[in-house]
């Protein structure tokens, strides 16, 4: 089956076009003040529209407030990705879109809180968990021991996060046998520029899996 790919961070209609005329199947749009992507709601919106039906959009959240939610999901977003977030919270929030959760992965240990997710999302993005103290909890470019995921059963349908580029995203792919991948800084130029050619280099690698 052909794996799937969603680009992240996106912030501009040439970097969205890329991705959708190179076959992503989801783009992100980060709705995080700090991160070098955050999003305003306008222009979040002004994306979403531009994006095509079957392209599914995923607003990126970390432990977000309601007020945040409802201004994000009038922009018009398929689902929610939840980064720092409890089972009971995002339970809560998937009474109103569905929702995807990232985990935080270092060890094989971080893979368990997996099971407490499996009523309260739809995905689980397992994604490199960034050091303590770090700016943001995703988006940084690191990756976790790929091999953790082997032998692992995902309690729900899932996607691989985490320091994937066009370079190591098919050897990811082998390894792990995702069936989604996941990037942001690996196809940007600088933190938050996404480049227009290694979106395509990394969507190209991913169709050849
Ligand atoms: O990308 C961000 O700036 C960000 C900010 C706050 C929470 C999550 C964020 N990104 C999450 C993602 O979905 C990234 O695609 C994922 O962590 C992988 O990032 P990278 O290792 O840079 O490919």
């Amino acid at each position: 089956m052909r794996v799937q790919a969603k680009i992240c961070g996106l912030t501009t209609f040439e970097t969205l076009d890329t991705a959708v005329r190179h076959g992503a199947s989801h783009v992100g749009f980060v709705f995080f003040p700090p991160s070098p992507r955050n999003l305003g709601f306008d222009q979040a919106r002004a994306l979403a529209t531009r994006a095509p039906a079957h392209v599914q959009k995923i607003g990126v959240f970390v432990d977000p407030d309601d007020a945040m939610l409802d201004a994000a999901l009038a922009a018009g977003l398929d689902a929610v990705q939840l980064h720092k977030v409890t089972p009971d919270r995002a339970a809560a929030i998937r009474r109103r879109v569905p929702v995807w959760v990232a985990l935080a992965v270092k060890t094989a240990a971080d893979l368990r809180a997996a099971a407490g997710f499996q009523a309260a999302a739809d995905r689980i993005l397992y994604d490199a968990k960034t050091p303590e103290g770090a700016a943001l909890p995703g988006g940084m470019g690191l990756r976790f021991d790929w091999t953790l995921l082997q032998g692992h059963r995902p309690p729900l349908p899932w996607a691989l996060s985490g320091g994937l580029d066009p370079d190591n995203v098919a050897e990811a792919i082998r390894v792990t046998g995702a069936p989604q991948v996941d990037v942001s800084s690996g196809v940007e130029s600088a933190p938050g520029v996404k480049d227009v050619a290694k979106i395509a280099a990394f969507l190209q690698a991913v169709a050849r899996c």
